[in-house]
């Protein structure tokens, strides 16, 4: 096999890309009798592929990976020697092997993806992160920092004189936040359940949605590549409250955030701080 990518964001776009074919391949080799067999060997296959590439190629950068055991613990400095090494180290790959797994186990769903962020301590962003990569392997594409999307446009119906288009918020499908309904009601817009958040700020970025709210629990890999992707776009990215995101915190929850457009923040925000609590 030919080398990877020497620089960082072009790997993550190659990583998310070698995952997402291996399940593409899954789900053609298993088909869908037996959603929570396809689910476990989803997350195995590729959290063992990205785990054994990053070992190769990246063997001096600490990982942080949904599928690792302990990885939903908070740890303090002094903890045990996996935590320590990812809270020292000064470049961590921030990985969800496989985000929207139940989507991946239903037929001719979409929204699903592969997430490869990367996180340093010299970032200037607040954020921290320096390179991400969505494989959305359904939709037979891969969003990274290496080739930023451009700023979604305006949808043509936005655009006419005069014309208002409802706002369009991507939400989770299976567990949406109790406040959401009432603050789309409030600001005009259409909720669009959608699986996976990778996929919902993938949507954000190319404009089919104008935003994503997601409150009530969620894990640092759950957004990191989304996030430096939409970042890296020119897309508005924060907590709910407004403060920023953090990455790389001994803590992974990341209960909640906001991805839209820069247009939209200020008002979402004010909605969400009448709603969101
Ligand atoms: N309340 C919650 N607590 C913990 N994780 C949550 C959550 N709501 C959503 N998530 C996680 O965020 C990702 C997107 O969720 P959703 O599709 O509902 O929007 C999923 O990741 P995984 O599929 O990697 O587990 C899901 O597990
Ligand atoms: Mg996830």
């Amino acid at each position: 096999m030919s080398s990877p990518p020497m620089v960082d964001a072009e790997f993550a776009r190659w990583l998310a890309a070698r995952a997402g074919e291996a399940l593409v391949g899954l789900r053609a080799e298993l088909g869908f009798d037996d959603p929570a067999a396809l689910k476990s060997a989803g997350d195995k296959v590729s959290h063992d592929l990205i785990r054994a590439e990053l070992a190769r190629w990246r063997p001096g950068d600490a990982v942080l990976s949904e599928e690792d055991e302990g990885s939903r613990r908070a740890f303090s400095a002094d903890g045990d020697a996996g935590a320590v090494s990812r809270l020292t180290a000064d470049r961590v790959w921030i990985i969800d092997p496989l985000d929207g797994t139940r989507e991946f186990s239903e037929q001719g769903r979409t929204d699903w993806a592969v997430h490869v962020a990367l996180w340093a301590r010299t970032a200037p962003s607040a954020h921290g992160l320096v390179a991400g990569a969505v494989g959305l392997p359904a939709q037979h594409r891969v969003l990274a920092t290496d080739r930023p999307p451009a700023y979604p446009p305006l949808t043509p119906d936005a655009a006419t004189a005069g014309g208002v288009r409802r706002l369009r918020l991507a939400a989770s499908r299976s567990r949406p936040p109790a406040f959401l309904a009432d603050l789309a009601e409030e600001v005009g817009a259409e909720l669009v359940p959608m699986g996976s958040a990778g996929a919902k700020i993938a949507a954000v970025v190319t404009g089919a949605v104008d935003g994503y709210v997601h409150a009530g629990g969620q894990y640092e890999w759950d957004s990191a590549a989304p996030v430096a992707v939409a970042t890296a776009t020119g897309l508005h990215a924060s907590r709910i409250d407004g403060s920023a995101l953090k990455y790389n915190e001994a803590d992974p929850r990341l209960p909640d955030l906001l991805v839209c457009r820069k247009d939209l923040a200020s008002r979402l925000l004010a909605a969400l701080h009448r709603h969101g609590g």
